[in-house]
């Protein structure tokens, strides 16, 4: 059975009628058929169904009860019940010819046995002695005619008196069906063409969208997520990270200078000329240009002398090694943000010298180059988180309370230092968290006061003292969001749709 066909024969009905008090009276479109069945009933409600959920009919599901014929019952049906077969047997009274008991069940078998009984009751067979006769010429045979009434309607007019009494002689099963009565519904129409989804520009060019009919919103529907742009969950981090330093009272620095000159990377640094970690194994350098621009020649100076001599006042010996004022001018990539760091607190000595000296809070979040064999957790460039701070008087307590704060901050609450070494820190001390999902200490920064063989050939006053320390921004990060391997997180490998479902990305 069509379902269009149906729908549009309810509506067409509605619209004349204010309801359609029993479905299963509905001629199926097409023939001249009643819906009376439970399967006409099943195609009704799902075309029912459908209307309704466009609000254009309601519907009450109402229950009713169609009956079968049993086998014995569609054998009576056909043949006629126990007692007519009796009947039909036995010679009319006075013909002459007569039948026994004896020989009524030979050629009745187990039907004479049951149907005889009745017969007698109703009056329709009689007896004498044992013979077996007639009593009427005609009868009328109920159960063979309320059988044939089911088989056809599936219910009798008889009632449920009638019913009942069938089902006692199981010559009927019960068979559960349901039917409706239907009204119209809020959003009533005879036209039933399909809803349209989306108001179009070519719509309401022509106009048609008068005449359109408009799917209701679904407000329990996913919307379809948006395009816009997203920050990757590492700039979202380096947001929350200057956040906290801005907060604690750090101005930024600039480090806009990927390329830097051996003297601000490492000489400034007090990082002996002969250092491991000058070779080209470690650090990249640039090949064209192959100087950089001169820094202040008394400062050069004055390094140059610190690295191969030591303090004018013998306080300190140096490298006791010469020192190339061209290794000096020789540009890398720089391999960490502390010589951005060098460059300020050179301009925060010599700003000293002139307007008397100021404490500083400075911090920079950038990336630095580092020529590493690339794995899963180490790529060739990184990002670095730096802090320095210069106060008169400052000590190493100063620096492991502030690093405290900082981290947890951070929600890293809980910290650990172990003794290292730095060429351009004295102490030094490396930063280690516990890290509740690995159950270990982990390795995340590296800290120490700035030596005076740095600091003085600055232009320092001898009581300034300088902390700081430096963080990876990555492995913080990918601790944060248990990302294991680094290439998901930086490069051409990140996916951006990660990047706007991450979990980074809402704070
Ligand atoms: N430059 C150090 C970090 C650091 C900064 C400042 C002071 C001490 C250490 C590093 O790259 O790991």
């Amino acid at each position: 059975m069509d379902s269009s066909e149906l729908q549009q024969l309810v509506v067409d009905i509605l619209e004349k009628e204010t309801a359609i008090p029993d479905t299963r009276k509905l001629v199926i479109p097409g023939t001249k058929r009643q819906a009376a069945s439970a399967e006409d009933q099943n195609a009704v409600i799902s075309a029912l169904a459908s209307l309704a959920s466009r609000e254009i009919v309601t519907y009450d599901q109402k229950d009713a009860f169609t009956y079968l014929l049993t086998a014995e019952g569609a054998q009576i049906a056909r043949d006629g019940s126990h007692e007519a077969l009796v009947w039909a047997a036995v010679p009319p009274k006075d013909s002459g010819e007569t039948m026994t008991i004896k020989q009524l069940q030979e050629s009745l078998g187990q039907a004479a046995k049951i149907g005889q009984g009745k017969a007698f009751k109703n009056g329709w067979v009689g007896k004498d002695r044992d013979k077996l006769f007639k009593l009427v010429a005609k009868i009328v045979d109920t159960t063979r005619e309320e059988l044939n009434e089911v088989e056809k309607t599936g219910t009798l007019k008889g009632g449920e008196k009638a019913v009942a009494e069938l089902r006692k002689r199981k010559l009927l099963d019960q068979k559960k069906s349901l039917w409706c009565t239907v009204k119209k519904g809020p959003a009533f129409t005879t036209d039933l063409r399909k809803p349209e989804t989306d108001l179009t520009a070519e719509m309401l060019a022509t106009g048609s969208w008068k005449d359109s009919t408009f799917k209701k919103y679904n407000f329990d529907a996913d919307g379809t997520p948006t395009n816009g742009g997203a920050l990757h969950p590492l700039m979202k981090v380096r947001e929350e990270v200057r956040g906290i330093f801005f907060e604690m009272g750090f101005a930024e620095m600039p480090t806009d200078a990927f390329v830097e000159s051996c003297f601000w990377n490492f000489d400034a640094l007090y990082v002996p000329q002969q250092h491991p970690a000058r070779e080209t194994q470690d650090t990249f350098y640039v090949s064209s240009p192959l100087r950089g621009l001169s820094p202040p020649k008394d400062y050069l100076d004055s390094v140059a002398q610190y690295h191969s001599r030591g303090s004018s006042d013998g306080s300190s010996r140096g490298y006791q090694a010469p020192f190339s004022k061209e290794e000096s001018h020789r540009l890398l990539l720089r391999t960490h943000t502390t010589s951005c760091s060098a460059r300020m607190l050179y301009a925060l000595a010599q700003k000293g010298k002139k307007d008397g000296f100021k404490p500083a809070k400075l911090f920079s979040i950038d990336r630095v180059f580092r020529n590493e064999a690339v794995d899963a957790t180490h790529l060739a460039e990184f990002h670095q988180v730096e802090g320095v701070v210069a106060d008169r008087g400052l000590t190493l307590g100063d620096l492991i309370g502030f690093m405290q704060t900082f981290f947890a901050k951070m929600g890293l609450p809980n910290l650990r230092f172990k003794p290292a070494y730095n060429p351009y820190t004295e102490p030094s001390l490396e930063i280690f968290c516990w890290h509740p999902g690995l159950g270990k200490w982990v390795e995340i920064g590296n800290s120490g006061m700035f030596r005076p063989e740095m600091l003085e050939p600055m232009g320092f006053p001898p009581d300034v003292r300088v902390h700081g320390w430096g963080l990876g921004l990555e492995r913080p990060t990918m601790i944060r969001y248990g990302i294991t391997n680094i290439r998901s997180l930086v490069g051409h490998k990140v996916s951006i749709d990660g990047v706007e479902k991450s979990p980074a990305v809402r704070f």
